[in-house]
């Protein structure tokens, strides 16, 4: 029987980098209400000033900044009101020393004020006299034009994962359409005979199909648009049509089980049978997961991810998603915590171990326990809030030890 010899991680994801280097994703452009969580396929140049005016940031009275100065509840200054900025409207008040106007939050600020004294820091004696009780600083309150976004200025660049808060800025410039990166496409294929759709009746002996589901999510979570899914019975010619109709219809095709070494694991042969390069690597040293097969059918991408629930998911965040980034020239940074561990924790020789882990917070510390279950069992990781990685050269983990924690 032929067993397979393990590459690193790194060797893995820089092999699919390297095969696929030409892959380029196309564009699309959408409205601005559908491009959150899209990535942005151009810079963002802002063609005008945000704000296009000096605004108020309070609600209050413009001044000249130095009239202010000095001025206390017993000693306030005192300034002659000439008028009040509309909101929203262009302003033609001109104020100078000795003179003041109201503006509301976000109102013009008048020609000659440069600050902004909140309203609860005045005293209006009549229509026309305003008592200031307190001084403020030259540009105190206002923002200036242009202060938030220049003109010409790079507002978001290729390759960001837009967010609200890209959705606001480009909302700000009056963008309503965006040039995004198209989704790349997958397909999903379980294989097993033991494996049924989740609405069949569970006869003895079979198993409801986690991987089809989980896997899709994942990849909806990194930004791949899934075309379809399958479950196909442990046949050659099944297998080898599955993934056919797989690469006609994606950009990646994820197989999951049968990719180890045992007498129906047909994966292999059934990739190699399609032409082309064929299997590109089989076996990864991570733990769960090191039964991984890595091929290129018909130029494309496939990827057969060992049948355990757990170590499909492992391989898909360990080698799938760095490719993913890539593509879409991103360089998220993965949330993390430090975390002390609560018990000790072995590695597995030659293997990145991936160990999913429950984090406490006491007294402002994080705690970190690790969690012992098998990677057939699914709740080891839907119950787990994070994961470390003993890298291949270390020998477990200890407990007391602080480790960085990636948040799932
Ligand atoms: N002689 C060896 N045997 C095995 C090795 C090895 O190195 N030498 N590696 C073990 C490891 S580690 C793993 S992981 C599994 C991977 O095996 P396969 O990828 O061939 O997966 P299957 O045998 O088809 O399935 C494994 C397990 O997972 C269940 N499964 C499969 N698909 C799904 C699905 N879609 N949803 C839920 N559960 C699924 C399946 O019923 C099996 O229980 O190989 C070990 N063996
Ligand atoms: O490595 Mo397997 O993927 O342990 O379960």
């Amino acid at each position: 029987m032929e067993f397979f010899k393990t590459i690193l991680i790194e060797e893995a994801v820089n092999i699919i980098k390297e095969e696929f280097k030409d892959y380029k994703l196309e564009s699309e452009i959408v409205d601005l209400d559908d491009a959150y969580d899209k990535v942005l396929y151009e810079d963002v140049i802002s063609k005008e000033f945000v704000p296009e005016f000096d605004r108020s940031t309070v609600d209050g009275y413009a001044i000249v900044a130095e009239d202010s100065y000095g001025s206390t509840d017993t000693i306030p200054t005192v300034l002659e009101i000439i008028g009040e900025v509309k909101m929203g409207d262009r302003t033609e008040l001109v104020v100078s020393s000795g003179k003041c106007a109201y503006v509301p939050t976000g109102g013009m600020i008048p020609k000659g004020a440069n600050a902004v004294i909140m309203i609860e820091n005045t005293e209006k004696m009549d229509e026309k006299t305003l008592l200031v009780q307190k001084p403020v600083r030259i540009q105190e309150n206002i923002i200036k034009r242009g202060e938030d976004i220049k003109e010409n200025e790079v507002v978001i660049e290729r390759g960001k994962k837009l967010n609200p808060a890209h959705i606001g800025a480009l909302a700000s410039l009056g963008i309503s359409k965006v040039q995004v990166f198209k989704k790349p496409k997958v397909f999903i294929i379980s294989t097993g005979d033991e494996i049924i759709g989740i609405e069949e009746k569970l006869e003895f002996g079979k198993i409801r199909d986690i991987n089809s589901y989980s896997l899709k999510a994942q990849s909806k979570k990194i930004g791949l648009e899934v075309v379809g899914n399958i479950i196909v019975k442990d046949d050659f010619i099944q297998l080898k049509e599955a993934i056919l109709d797989g690469l006609e219809k994606s950009d990646i095709v994820l197989l999951s089980g049968g990719s180890s070494v045992g007498e129906r694991d047909y994966t292999k042969e059934a990739i190699n049978s399609l032409g082309g390069k064929g299997v590109l690597a089989h076996g990864i040293s991570i733990k769960p997961g090191k039964p991984t097969l890595i091929a290129s059918a018909k130029g494309k991408l496939v990827i057969g991810l060992p049948g355990h629930p757990v170590s499909a998911m492992t391989v898909f965040m360990a080698v799938v998603e760095p490719f993913i980034e890539k593509l879409y020239s991103l360089n998220t940074i993965k949330p993390t915590i430090f975390a002390q561990m609560t018990e000790n924790f072995p590695s597995s020789a030659g293997k990145d171990t991936y160990v999913f882990v429950n984090i406490k917070k006491e007294e402002g510390k994080y705690y970190a326990t690790p969690k012992f279950g098998k990677s057939g069992m699914i709740t080891n990781l839907s119950k787990a809030d994070g994961y470390i990685v003993i890298k291949i050269h270390e020998e477990g983990v200890n407990k007391g030890e602080i480790r960085e924690v990636y948040l799932l």
